[in-house]
């Protein structure tokens, strides 16, 4: 069953397993702006309004593009979804072919075997490759949007997004990563990092998360971005914690490492959305040292990201709010999808099999499309083993 959200189109919409959230009748664009302009500009939403309102919104994975917010003064809230109506007709576009997308990342570890064992050397970089996926109709969001929400271990969302006249756009996805959880004065990061491909076969599957949960690379991979996190929120914190290791986690498609940091503030003020653009680019989407990294992504990748690997989430009067990695995600326009999709390289990445980890990672987006069964899988196998 469909969420009684009230209407068909809202601004934005976030369903978690458990509750949903979205614009009710009155939403209204935030002025545009960049992270340097977010505070006020949040500000200034809240000033004079209803207890009720809750600011939402996407930021790009460069902070100094501008993002895109609405306000809500009478937003929806309620209790679980479901359900999910079938979609067809596709055609796909791999944008990054396979030979581009690893000779990027054998580029990439040139750069981090050059810089090994110096102090400011490279150590990982996420490199990310595109897909264009096209439908034979318009696409239908609330359909998408329910299929979205199909995976209980990620939050499915739906923002409208600056038009660039071909119609309206949207941005969609379920994130199964949270960067930034605040309530009160308490904040919870869940980074994830470190991928293995799950198997309909259980023993396959068993074996993968087993392998995954001995990998050193992975484990390397992950310790990066727990370390970058609590470095950045040591000063923020009076508090901070965190596992010694990693668990495993899963989404539908994934296995994941991923480690819960849990930490009281030290301003229980500070909104959300400016925690979250403090935390953000992390290296699970970005790289160690995060400037170096950030600098090479645009010169190693085939496309820009827009507002792939930023953060979406919401933002309430009293700053309290919920902030997701913008991954398995993508920017609907009409009847065209474009999907993006990355994986973390270090000393010791295959080229070939972080190409395999991206088709894994478009099977979420891909999936919830309509594509399913032997056409998904036979599409995600091409995209493995095209050269
Ligand atoms: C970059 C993506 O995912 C990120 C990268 C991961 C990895 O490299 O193992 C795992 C989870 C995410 O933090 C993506 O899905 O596009």
């Amino acid at each position: 069953m469909r969420p009684d959200t009230g209407r068909n189109d809202p601004a934005f919409e976030f369903r978690g397993s458990a509750a949903w959230i979205c614009a009710g009748e009155s939403a209204t664009a935030v002025p545009r702006g960049t992270s340097a302009t977010l505070g006020a500009r949040l500000a200034r939403a809240f000033d004079g309004a209803p207890e009720s309102t809750i600011v939402a919104g996407a930021l790009p994975f460069d902070l100094t593009e501008e993002d895109s917010f609405w306000v809500s003064t009478s937003p929806r809230i309620g209790g679980l979804a479901g359900a999910a109506p079938s979609m067809a007709g596709w055609t796909i576009r791999e944008m990054t072919p396979a030979a581009v997308y690893e000779a990027g990342v054998a580029r990439a570890l040139e750069i981090i075997a050059a810089g090994a064992g110096q102090p400011d050397g490279l150590q990982k970089l996420v490199l990310a490759r595109r897909l264009e996926a096209m439908s034979d109709r318009e696409i239908d969001r609330a359909a998408l949007m329910d299929r979205l929400t199909a995976d209980p271990a990620a939050t499915a969302f739906m923002l409208r997004l600056p038009e660039r006249g071909q119609g309206p756009r949207y941005l969609a996805g379920a994130s199964p990563e949270l960067l930034m959880e605040k309530r009160g004065d308490r904040i919870i990061s869940h980074p994830l990092a470190g991928s293995s491909a799950r198997s309909a076969d259980p023993h396959a599957d068993a074996a993968a998360r087993a392998s995954l949960a001995a990998s050193s690379k992975d484990r390397h991979e992950h310790r990066h971005v727990v370390e970058f996190l609590l470095d950045t929120l040591a000063p923020l914190c009076h508090e901070l914690r965190c596992p010694d290791g990693p668990e495993i986690t899963s989404t539908r498609a994934l296995w994941h490492l991923g480690t819960r940091i849990e930490g009281r503030l030290r301003d229980p003020e500070e909104p959300s959305a400016l925690l979250a653009t403090r935390v953000h680019p992390t290296p699970a989407v970005c790289g160690v040292p995060q400037a170096r990294a950030a600098a090479l992504i645009p010169e190693l990748e085939d496309g820009p990201r827009g507002f792939y690997a930023g953060t979406v989430g919401w933002n309430d009067r009293r700053g309290d709010g919920s902030w997701y990695v913008t991954i398995r995600s993508a920017e609907i326009e009409g009847r065209v999808a474009r999907l993006h999709a990355g994986a973390g390289l270090v000393l010791g990445s295959d080229p070939e099999t972080e190409r395999r980890e991206t088709a894994t990672k478009f099977r979420t987006f891909l999936s919830a499309l309509g594509l399913e069964g032997a056409e998904l899988d036979t599409l995600v196998e091409t995209m493995e083993a095209s050269r």
